[in-house]
């Protein structure tokens, strides 16, 4: 019917209805709102629309672009939710429990490609299956009928390697796999041949013949629109017209639809304000009209391209003739198909689907599985890479960081000697003791002399050394004086006694090393001195004796201190890496969705994720701890078990917390800027690289609320303090990072579910 306020009034649903509305719906929509953006800013795209699809038709959806039927459509299949309105499809509500919508009782086709490029036609139709809850036979056997029928290439062409029109056809094979209830075909046709459009409408018509299946197709090419039982024409929100071709092209007395539409558009536009009002808005009853304007629709015939009896891209077979029943008589497509004659009369009435799809969970889990496996094993490139990283990051890490520097040079002026020659006696002799004491220094700094202390100040000042190391010329017997006097010893022999230093501190690292070294230096020539002359080496000490440390060696190295926090790092971000892209790949190319209307839900999708990147995440878990603990002997105290555990799950957060941005962000780059962005602050508020008591006390609070700082805390007690998973320190660890997977799960599928709607 048509529903202008200037058109005739038409029997509704409401009214009673006649025979033809008597029949079963496929889809109903009732008072639809839906609006895109914010509350301050809508942009409505469905405005009180109103549909009926008949069990067992052809519903041409036409209108301009980006009048919404997408977005009708996808709140037919579930993918959206309406604002306002209701939607019943197959008698159930969409995304209701026990509906099939979405599910195995709709066939989409979305607008774009939407298919696995890296998958076969096989393998494409395998995953598809499984989804729907298929045996592999029944799979197989579908697979070889949809083949010859839609003119595909060998079974095991990859879908990237095909043509843009045979890709369509892949994708129109997908719809078509499970046999469907409804079809839901958003622009088939766009960009496909005639020739292969026709055969797709020819099959269309074929399988709605016998009345049990439905389908509702979009498209731009009006005229193709002829072929459908009723046409619905949709503009800015709501549908004009709702009828049987033949009843529009009389109605309007136009000889294309095109110009009906034209018409209706123009009326819209003078009839705008009265067609808002909700009283005026006549619930359609689609055939209805048709039923009234043709009394004997046998008269009426349609055109449609019907093949000889085969069935297929056969297209010489095609030719345009009427439709004829199994008795021979001619017969249009608008007849009502044979529908019990008490079948439900409005939407309220729909039974809940008998012949729903048992889909298994099962199927689809092993569905899911496989498809990710298998795009992994076809990027086998990108898989070397996955597991050559974590390698790459632990040897530069253990080569790079952690080590003593080498050939540090000092600037040395040493006035007890002439020229460069340092020349001492070894034992209990009292002779150039400055040189004595140089050659205690560490072989990590590099001797450099200089005649004045002018020279060796500039020589810093100019960057080629790190510090300036002064001996008076009276150095040896001032120091011997010093020893023997002790306490009676004037200040003028204390100062001459003395190792003047000035470093360069503008390298923490190195300076706080240099300062180490020199005193170690000291230590260890005073010492040697008082033994060869029979004293007590003791005396040569500070009188703090360090004993046998706790925990740790007398000579912690940075690397271990770091090391723990450097593990959990790789296999956190590393997981990250792989998993913040994974959701928003499939949403771009339309895969998710369509495996949401296939009735994959988001726990599923995420699940299945979850176990493939988990056996990822094992292989470079694995890597990174062969490579720390075993081949760069980085310290592991503790129970090696505890160890992988932590890594592990450190691994998992991190894969959950990849899930989040992946399903927050719309597209990749953004994905990437986020996960990178909180690299750092996540590395530097973790008391990864410096200790969390160095930080302030709000930044020490926010850090401990982190996934990494506890972690890294708990796997550094277990690597150097060998602590077992009672201690305090410990278990928190474990616990936070189980807490955050836990919250990051939650998030993803709030978030999921959230955008879904
Ligand atoms: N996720 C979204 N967020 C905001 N606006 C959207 C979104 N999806 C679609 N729109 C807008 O809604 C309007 C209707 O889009 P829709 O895709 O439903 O139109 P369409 O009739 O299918 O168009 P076409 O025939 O070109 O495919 C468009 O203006 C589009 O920009």
């Amino acid at each position: 019917m048509v529903i202008t306020g200037s058109e005739p009034h038409v029997t509704t649903i409401e009214d009673g209805g006649t025979m033809w509305n008597r029949q079963p719906q496929a889809v109903c929509v009732r008072r639809a709102f839906k609006q895109y953006g914010s509350k301050s800013k809508p942009n409505q795209i469905l405005n009180n629309l109103n549909m009926t699809v008949a069990k067992g038709t052809i519903y041409g959806l036409l209108g301009a672009s980006g009048c919404g039927k997408t977005t009708l459509l996808s709140c037919i299949v579930g993918r959206r939710r309406l604002n306002s309105g209701e939607i019943w499809v197959l008698g159930g509500k969409p995304g209701t429990k026990g509906s099939g919508v979405p599910g195995a009782q709709v066939g989409y086709m979305p607008q774009e490609i939407a298919l696995y490029g890296e998958f076969s036609i096989k393998e494409t139709m395998m995953y598809f299956g499984w989804i729907f809850g298929m045996q592999t036979s029944e799979i197989m056997e579908r697979l070889q009928f949809l083949l010859s029928f839609l003119d595909l290439p060998s079974q095991n062409r990859l879908v990237k390697n095909l043509s843009g029109g045979q890709q369509r056809r892949v994708s129109f094979a997908v719809a078509l796999m499970h046999d469907p209830e409804l079809l839901i075909l958003d622009e088939p046709t766009v960009g496909v041949d005639p020739l292969l459009r026709q055969s797709i409408w020819n099959h269309l018509v074929h399988i709605t013949k016998a009345g049990q299946k439905t389908v509702i197709i979009t498209t731009h090419y009006i005229e193709e629109a002829r072929q459908a039982h009723t046409i619905g024409l949709m503009r800015t929100g709501r549908l004009l017209a709702e009828e049987s071709p033949q009843v529009l092209l009389s109605m309007y007395r136009c000889q294309n639809l095109e110009d009906v539409f034209l018409k209706l558009s123009r009326n819209q536009g003078t009839n705008g304000t009265t067609a808002n009002t909700n009283e005026q808005m006549n619930i359609s009853s689609n055939i209805s009209l048709s039923a009234l304007a043709f009394g004997n629709k046998k008269d009426n015939p349609v055109y449609v391209s019907q093949e000889s009896g085969v069935v297929g891209l056969n297209f010489h077979q095609s030719k345009e003739v009427l439709i004829s029943d199994s008795n021979g008589s001619t017969i249009g497509i608008n007849d009502a198909p044979p529908h019990p004659p008490n079948a439900a009369i409005d939407c309220d009435d729909c039974a809940s689907c008998s012949n729903c799809f048992n889909i298994t969970s099962k199927g689809k889990i092993r569905a899911l599985l496989q498809k990710n496996f298998l795009r992994m094993w076809r990027n086998v490139g990108v898989m070397l890479f996955i597991f050559a990283l974590p390698v790459m990051q632990v040897v530069l890490f253990c080569a790079a960081i952690g080590r003593d520097p080498t050939g540090l040079k000092m600037a040395i002026v040493n006035q007890e000697i002439i020229g460069d020659e340092c020349s001492f006696t070894e034992g209990c002799k009292f002779r150039n003791l400055s040189c004595r004491y140089l050659s205690h220094l560490s072989s990590n700094i590099e001797q450099h002399f200089y005649p004045t202390p002018d020279d060796a100040v500039n020589a810093v000042k100019e960057g080629d050394a790190w510090g300036v190391l002064y001996f008076t010329d009276n150095f040896t017997d001032a120091l011997v004086a010093r020893i023997s006097l002790g306490r009676d010893a004037d200040n003028e022999t204390l100062d001459q006694s003395e190792i003047r230093v000035w470093l360069d501190m503008s390298n923490q690292q190195i300076g706080i090393m240099l300062n180490r070294d020199l005193q170690l230096a000291y230590r260890d020539f005073a010492q040697n001195l008082l033994e060869t002359c029979g004293n007590n080496p003791k005396l040569g000490d500070v009188p703090i004796q360090f004993k046998d440390p706790i925990y740790g060696s007398n000579d912690p190295s940075f690397t271990d201190f770091v090391a723990p926090g450097v593990i959990l790092t790789i296999v956190f971000f590393l997981a990250v890496a792989l998993t913040s892209s994974a959701l928003i790949i499939e949403r771009t190319e339309g895969l998710l969705d369509r495996s949401w209307v296939a009735g994959v839900t988001p726990t599923e999708i995420l699940f299945s994720h979850v176990v493939t990147q988990f056996v990822v995440m094992c292989g470079q878990t694995a890597l990174v701890l062969i490579f720390m603990l075993c081949v760069f002997e980085v310290n592991n105290n503790g129970e090696i078990f505890f160890v992988i555990l932590m890594t592990l799950l450190q691994g998992l957060c991190g894969m959950c917390f990849g899930f989040v941005i992946s399903a927050v962000c719309e597209l990749e780059r953004n994905a990437i800027q986020l996960a990178l962005g909180s690299f750092y602050p996540t590395l530097l508020l973790s008391g990864v690289i410096w200790p969390i008591e160095g930080m302030p006390d709000v930044l020490r609070f926010i850090s401990k609320g982190l996934p990494l700082t506890l972690a890294t805390s708990s796997l550094r007690s277990i690597l150097s303090r060998g602590w077992s998973i009672d201690e305090t320190d410990v278990y928190l660890g474990f616990i936070s990072t189980i807490v955050w997977i836990f919250v990051f799960l939650v998030v993803t599928l709030v978030v999921l579910k959230f955008k879904r709607g």
